[in-house]
């Protein structure tokens, strides 16, 4: 069901991810895979929003929005914006594929799930990063709009074993201006490089490097969708 380009030159591969923790990677599924994948994201997942609000992360639906008060959608905008002031802020729609949010997941994305946790894609990411022992795959479906944002942090949790963090893109015809732009640093906060949303790449890195993704400007055209995770070496208890 999915055609992912697994036949590459692994050794390209390799270096590129060895001179710094993170490869970006062009033309990973197959077109068809790619446009099926895209499509549910935009027509079958419902989203919630992921924030930070008084230092404790929430999820929220758009219809739970709705239906507060003004007021209290004005005041937890708010505290959305001072917790990012603060430095720790987020706001993106996100769905926890496997049942996380308490929500089903599109068969599509079940199966996906289900694909990027084979041992051919395990195979695959440890032939590029080295890694031993990864033997499980969270899986998001991620979808940044005007105003969304996730500020700077790094994606360590050692109970969880995350290693690789991974982002599959499926943005096409973004421009830079509207941000939305996967941002790595050093630890010391110096900015090293911007990734661009793009469609059909695969962005992996080690949890390690402090990164955020930027501020999704007022007038961008459309939302970036992704669908996210952490290869790990430690598997959820069921
Ligand atoms: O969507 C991205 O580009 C990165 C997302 C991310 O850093 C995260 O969810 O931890
Ligand atoms: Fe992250």
């Amino acid at each position: 069901m999915f055609e992912f380009n697994f036949e590459r030159d692994m050794a390209s591969l390799r270096e590129e991810y060895a001179k710094d923790a993170k490869i970006n990677i062009q033309h990973v599924w197959q077109n068809e895979t790619a446009a099926v994948i895209a499509k549910a994201l935009a027509t079958e997942v419902s989203f919630d929003n992921a924030m930070f609000v008084e230092n404790k992360p929430m999820r929220i639906s758009d219809q739970q929005i709705r239906q507060l008060p003004v007021e209290a959608q004005k005041d937890l905008q708010q505290k959305i914006l001072q917790n990012a002031a603060n430095g720790i802020g987020f706001l993106y729609g996100s769905h926890l594929v496997g049942g996380l949010d308490g929500k089903p997941s599109p068969e599509l994305l079940t199966s996906l799930h289900r694909f990027i946790n084979s041992p051919d894609m395990f195979k695959f990411i440890q032939s590029i990063t080295g890694i031993e022992g990864i033997c499980y795959a969270s899986l998001q479906a991620s979808r940044y709009i005007q105003g969304n944002f996730l500020t700077r942090h790094n994606d360590v949790v050692e109970s969880e074993g995350r290693k690789v963090a991974f982002v599959f893109g499926f943005t096409p015809e973004w421009h830079p201006d509207w941000g939305g732009l996967l941002q790595f640093y050093t630890p010391k906060g110096v900015l090293t490089d911007t990734w661009v949303p793009t469609f059909n790449n695969l962005a992996l890195f080690d949890v390690h490097h402090p990164h955020s993704v930027s501020f999704v400007a007022p007038f961008a055209k459309r939302p970036r969708f992704s669908v996210t995770g952490w290869f790990r070496t430690i598997a959820p208890s069921k």
